[in-house]
């Protein structure tokens, strides 16, 4: 398999706008203190202290943070992603519920996390391929080189190679051996009708579904489950955003930052930049159970991009926003793959998918590389 050759070249010289994510001004929020001040009893920034070495130590996550899990495990922020968030991980590969068949909360336990069994619950089968409860460290999200202004700076994005993979679910074929190869610095869009298996293609990828034959490579390296994919720096922002409602926009996109380690003032920094890169710089303190569905998807989408990931999975992250957002976060992807990223974004939308460098189009269970390849 030949890597996508794009003919885009995304050098930044191409942009017809300064960086999108640089310049935010009069941020009087985003302090671990000011955090503590915006209500709900999850814990975030309850310490306020800033200064000190060790992130967790000034920052104190709350009692119900867990961190063998790297995030929280509660049924009042299930939504964060069940036990813990897929965007940040923490999680082992799927279990209890396949890009279908997760709860109300959309994310949670879709997403896969916790106990877990690999795909084969994940897919309905019944069999367990996976290893059970597993403890797991706090997740860490690749920071890139992100200066201590938050900037995102470069960072080194992964080959994903998609090799030959097929998936079923419960004895349905979703996807037969298909294969791509996503490079850093590129936008790969995967295309196709709805129940194609775009999410299920970018799970795979993130480690969180197994693949039945094939295999799916991140720099050479066989993805095995989410834990692996995490300390890759492959980041995931789900379909149904994964946001606490219960949080403010702001929480959300803080707290998994320093729950990952992330220093704080780098972490508010990067909360900052992000939520004003989307245009919600002014809804930071609002809950998100108080903005719209728009609005909901641009902070998952802030938290996603604030993650610096070496590989961003995008799941119809632009189904909700109307034409000027949405050209705005396939900019945002842009920028992050000026960055070095490796982008995958599934999307139904021909706008965006025209703007990537390359574009997967599944249908029937096969895939074909119908822009970009050679
Ligand atoms: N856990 C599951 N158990 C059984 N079938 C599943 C499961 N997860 C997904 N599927 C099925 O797999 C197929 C692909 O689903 P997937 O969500 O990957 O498609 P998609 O292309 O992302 O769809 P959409 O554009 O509507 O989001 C669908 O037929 C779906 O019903």
């Amino acid at each position: 398999m030949k890597p996508i050759d794009t003919g885009r070249t995304g050098e930044p010289a191409d942009r017809t706008d300064a960086d999108p994510t640089a310049g935010v001004a009069g941020h009087r929020t985003g302090h671990p203190a000011d955090v503590a001040e915006t209500g709900g009893d999850v814990g975030a920034g309850r310490s306020g202290a800033v200064a000190g070495a060790d992130p967790l130590a000034r920052f104190d996550p709350g009692p119900r943070y867990r961190p063998e899990l790297g995030g929280y495990r509660d049924e009042a922020i299930a939504d964060f992603g069940g036990d813990a968030s897929p965007v940040f991980g923490g999680g082992a590969a799927a279990t209890g519920g396949g890009p279908r068949t997760g709860d109300a909360a959309g994310v949670g336990n879709a997403a896969g996390v916790g106990n877990g069994a690999q795909a084969g619950d994940a897919r309905g089968t019944g069999d367990t391929r996976g290893t059970g409860d597993r403890s797991r460290g706090p997740s860490v999200v690749a920071d890139g080189d992100a200066g201590t202004d938050g900037s995102a700076g470069s960072r080194a994005g992964q080959v994903v190679g998609v090799e030959d993979i097929t998936i079923s679910y419960g004895g349905h074929p979703v996807l037969a051996d298909v294969s791509v190869r996503a490079m850093p610095g590129q936008l790969l869009a995967v295309t196709g009708p709805s129940g194609a298996g775009k999410t299920t293609l970018l799970w795979t990828i993130a480690g969180l579904v197994a693949p039945d034959t094939g295999a799916v490579r991140l720099d050479e390296q066989q993805v095995r489950d989410r834990d692996q994919t995490v300390a890759a720096g492959v980041a995931l922002i789900p379909q149904d955003n994964g946001l606490a409602a219960i949080l403010t926009a702001q929480e959300n996109v803080l707290v998994p930052l320093l729950a990952t380690g992330v220093p704080a003032d780098e972490a508010v920094a990067r909360t900052e930049r992000m939520l004003a890169a989307v245009g919600l710089g002014g809804q930071a303190d609002q809950l998100v159970e108080e903005l719209s569905g728009g609005q909901q998807q641009r902070v998952a989408i802030a938290r996603g991009l604030a993650a610096n990931a070496r590989v961003l999975l995008a799941d119809e992250v632009t189904s909700e926003l109307d034409a000027q957002n949405r050209q705005r976060v396939v900019e945002l992807l842009r920028e992050q793959a000026w960055h070095g990223a490796t982008v995958v974004f599934a999307t139904h939308d021909p706008d965006a998918a025209a703007a990537c460098d390359a574009e997967l189009h599944l249908r029937d269970g096969r895939g074909e590389l119908v822009r970009g390849g050679d």
